[in-house]
């Protein structure tokens, strides 16, 4: 557990890859599955930089046993999903320093951006607590967080000079607990990635970084949503609403349905608080959010509206309540609310789940084993 340090190496310290197993192997066959390697997705021989393909590639450090099942995902590696124009641009906000903003007008389900990944590392960079014994508990920490920038480095410097440079231009909100630069960035701009977490005592997460998602700024009341697809090894970020053209674009770095409180905690690594709609009057909206989370009758159109004019089509319990509702339509053999309910669902979830398309299929709403079961 890292807590706030001082920035600096302990003196006589020398930060060294110190991950259990060793030293790294670069690449290599054989390897055990909780060895670290560092690789780059989809895989690009060193001596054949040339066939990266212009989606570029991922600078990774996973354990053999992750980087083993990427390839084995159906699809991969396949070219990452583009929208049919440029629909966004990176400039400055007047208060959150540089943000996204939309260039076009979009429509809730539109694609905007994939982001390949500039780099994939293990959340947790923080050594195998194998550290000198001399060493005071402030300095032990020090030195886990030298070694993480260690590796960080490593890491960084597989990739081209150009994403390197674009890497060391992103946000750093670490800057006094004793981070490094590159942990600093990893860990104001890490975003999670569920697919590659390996199962275990503990689990192992990974976190990462990209070039134009990573721009994106916090709201609890997000207009977009991104998700991994793994066949493609890249990001996506769609439209969670209309939104017009100049609007900025957001993304929620925390859960939605926590209350104001819980999320302003959450957001603390970030170093800012928040200020969207929904935490200008936080009493009043954890109250308007708790009355709509409690809701327990179906979502009718008025219930839906809501949802999304507290701007909650971020959350799963969203999905859950118009998934459950087109349930209903489909026990009581309603194929237009079924449909009506599956488009919804497909807007929802079309970059993000390769089933998105079933629940407006009308066929299989006939056949699903709940149709018209509501009258035996
Ligand atoms: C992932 S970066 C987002 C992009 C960043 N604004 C930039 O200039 O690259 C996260 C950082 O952006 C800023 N930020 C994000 N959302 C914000 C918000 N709602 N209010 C104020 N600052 C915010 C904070 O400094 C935070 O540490």
């Amino acid at each position: 557990m890292v807590t706030e340090a001082s920035q600096g190496v302990p003196q006589g310290y020398k930060p060294k890859l110190r991950f259990k197993n060793g030293v790294p192997d670069i690449h290599g066959p054989n390897l055990p599955e909780d060895q670290y390697l560092f690789t780059s997705i989809p895989h690009i021989p060193s001596d054949s930089p040339s066939i990266a393909s212009k989606d570029g590639w991922t600078s990774a450090m996973l354990q053999v046993a992750t980087q083993a099942k990427i390839p084995s995902t159906p699809g991969f590696p396949s070219p990452m999903a583009r929208p049919p124009d440029v629909r966004h641009r990176i400039g400055p906000t007047s208060n959150m320093g540089l943000g996204v903003f939309s260039t076009a007008r979009l429509q809730m389900g539109d694609l905007i951006l994939s982001d390949r990944p500039l780099i994939v590392v293990p959340l947790h960079m923080y050594g195998s607590g194998d550290y000198p014994k001399n060493l005071t508990q402030k300095q032990t920490q020090q030195a886990v967080l030298a070694d993480a920038e260690l590796y960080l480095q490593f890491v960084l410097d597989r990739l081209d000079p150009e994403n390197r440079k674009a890497y060391m231009a992103l946000a750093n909100s670490h800057l006094k607990d004793g981070s490094g630069p590159i942990l600093g960035i990893m860990r104001t701009n890490g975003m999670g990635i569920d697919a590659l977490i390996r199962p275990g005592n503990p689990p192992m997460p990974y976190s990462a970084v990209c070039k134009e998602i990573s721009r994106l700024n916090h709201s609890c009341c997000p207009n977009t949503g991104a998700g991994f697809n793994m066949a493609s090894f890249s990001y996506r970020l769609w439209a969670l609403c209309d939104i017009a053209p100049g609007e900025e674009l957001t993304l929620s770095y925390t859960d939605v349905t926590a209350p104001a409180a819980e999320r302003q905690k959450a957001l603390e690594p970030y170093g800012f608080q928040c200020t969207c709609r929904a935490c200008q009057d936080p009493r009043t909206s954890d109250a308007r959010r708790s009355t709509i989370f409690n809701e327990k009758l179906f979502l009718t159109p008025a219930l839906l509206k809501t949802w999304t004019d507290e701007g909650l089509q971020a959350s799963r319990i969203y999905d859950n309540r118009v998934m459950s509702l087109w349930h209903y339509h489909v026990y009581r053999g309603d194929a237009d609310n079924a449909l009506v309910c599956g488009q919804l669902l497909t807007k929802l979830w079309r970059w993000s789940n390769s089933d998105a398309e079933k629940y407006t299929d009308l066929a299989l709403i006939r056949s699903h084993p709940m149709w018209m079961k509501l009258y035996g």
